[in-house]
């Protein structure tokens, strides 16, 4: 395959499951049965099922060959499962009041589990019914492919952990195996993350685990690499002598929404700061690395994170959204941050001085995800146009995908004045017709069947 061609293939180096055999050259045939645990909240029905839709429509998630289980604490039928979510499962070619045949199909795949998270009984039962489901597709044994998505906040990661491995766990000498994938936060600091890694370790091998953090899905995330390294504009401004300062900033027009249970323990910085902006934080900020390898782009986000010198008291802002503690999940007292600003600072040579100025809020006035980088005013300007305001590139991660590069041009017309303006590349305008997939597509796609960049 020629350079810069992407292939589809199994994740075969990283078959090395202590659960498995020598089985490298066995093709995965048997079925896929994807767990999704926590089923009955807010990420299950606005991120997972629907990714799990789009990727059923698009053909990856053959009906003949997958079923979908749901398990959560909350009694419910299969049928209030199905209602729930049904109304997040956006059919784009169905007639506007009607839900499609994809839609009714798709639903018919999902059977609900109640149990708890703590005890054996809920998981028997959990694998009892995914155990039909593989033996009504004839899957032999020990090639079946189950994949436990953990939709559930970390604190509860440890007991399911144990639970699937000691209830739910399949053969896999025929190219069978279990997988699972858990979401940030992982852990609430250092210390309960390293416990956590240490509990999910003994459990199962690291080619088992999946780490997500969607923000690394979205499709003008996933281009800041290509926009960064194979672009020679960008080589030479991207550093402290051309660049005044960066802001990364997430801002929602909505509040905790139900999830104040899980919210109040978390706060926005471990919510979205310390994952989600810290991704593209390092993506900003690192090093070009030796290769497109996953290894290779960790190590460089590494050093970028080495890098940044402590935090001031100074450089933080906190705040708390007013009704917040109205949710009746959340405490009377709470203290809790639902709003953060701060100011990251690199100390190395490419970055020396240039504040990096980290915002995100829940409950403001506009929902948007955006990177901005602010330059430095030219030097012997002779427009007199720094009322202008700065050269500027934007990369609006959503909504409404675009990058734009704010410039000073010539007003038009006979007057020798100056105005600014924009080059602007928007997704909607540039790439007509063209889907661009959800963050989980991507990910939960990456979880069964990976791409790799030869
Ligand atoms: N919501 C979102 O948009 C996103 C969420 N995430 C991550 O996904 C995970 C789940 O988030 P989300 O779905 O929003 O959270 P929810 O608060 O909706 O929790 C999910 C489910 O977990 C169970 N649950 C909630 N709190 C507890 C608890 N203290 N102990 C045991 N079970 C509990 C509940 O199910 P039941 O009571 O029925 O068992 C609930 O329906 C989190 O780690 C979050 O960071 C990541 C990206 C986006
Ligand atoms: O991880 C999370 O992300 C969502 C926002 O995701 P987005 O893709 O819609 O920007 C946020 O609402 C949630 O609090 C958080 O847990």
């Amino acid at each position: 395959m020629g350079s810069g061609q992407w292939s589809v293939e199994k994740r075969s180096s990283l078959r090395s499951d202590s659960f498995s055999k020598d089985i490298d050259d066995v093709p995965e045939t048997g079925c896929l049965s994807i767990i999704v645990l926590g089923a009955s909240g807010d990420l299950a029905k606005k991120k997972t099922f629907p990714a799990l839709f789009n990727l059923y429509r698009q053909g990856f998630l053959p009906a003949e060959e997958v079923h979908i289980f749901g398990y959560a604490r909350t009694k419910i039928s299969d049928e209030e499962l199905r209602n729930r979510i049904r109304g997040f499962l956006v059919d784009n070619k169905a007639a506007s009041s009607k839900y499609s045949d994809d839609v009714l199909k798709f639903l018919e795949l999902i059977k609900y589990v109640s149990g708890s998270y703590d005890t054996e009984d809920g998981f028997r039962r959990l694998d009892k019914e995914i155990s039909e489901h593989e033996i009504s597709k004839n899957s032999h044994e020990g090639s079946s492919r189950r994949l436990f998505y953990l939709a559930l906040p970390p604190s509860v990661y440890p007991s399911v952990c144990k639970m699937i491995r000691n209830c739910c766990m399949n053969k896999s000498d025929l190219g069978g195996w279990t997988r699972i994938v858990v979401e940030k936060p992982f852990g609430r600091d250092l210390e309960s993350a390293e416990k956590l890694s240490t509990q999910i370790g003994e459990l199962f091998d690291e080619p088992q685990i999946y780490r997500i953090d969607h923000y690394l899905g979205k499709e003008l995330v996933q281009n800041l690499l290509v926009l960064r390294f194979a672009n020679r504009f960008f080589l030479p401004l991207w550093n402290r002598d051309n660049i005044h300062n960066v802001q990364i900033v997430f801002r929602e027009d909505f509040g905790t929404d139900g999830r104040g249970g899980y919210f109040d323990e978390y706060g926005i910085i471990r919510d979205i700061i310390q994952n989600h902006l810290l991704q593209v934080f390092c993506l900003v900020a690192m090093e070009k690395p030796v290769s497109l390898k996953p290894e290779h782009i960790r190590d460089e986000k590494v050093k970028v994170l080495q890098s940044v010198l402590p935090i001031t008291d100074e450089e933080v802002v906190l705040g708390q959204y007013e009704g917040y503690r109205d949710d009746p999940t959340v405490p009377d007292n709470s203290n809790t941050p639902t709003f953060a600003t701060m100011v990251l600072r690199i100390h190395n040579e490419r970055w020396e001085g240039v504040p990096f100025i980290l915002k995100a809020g829940k409950a403001l006035n506009s929902r948007k995800a955006e990177i901005r980088v602010q330059f430095k005013d030219v030097p012997g300007d002779i427009f007199k146009c720094k009322k202008q305001g700065r050269n500027e590139f934007v990369i609006r991660l959503q909504p409404s995908e675009a990058m734009y590069m704010k410039l000073t041009v010539k007003q038009p017309g006979l007057d020798m004045s100056t105005v600014q303006s924009e080059l602007d590349l928007s997704y909607r305008q540039r790439y007509q017709g063209v889907v661009i997939p959800e963050a989980y597509e991507r990910l939960i796609l990456d979880t069964y069947i990976s791409f790799l960049f030869i």
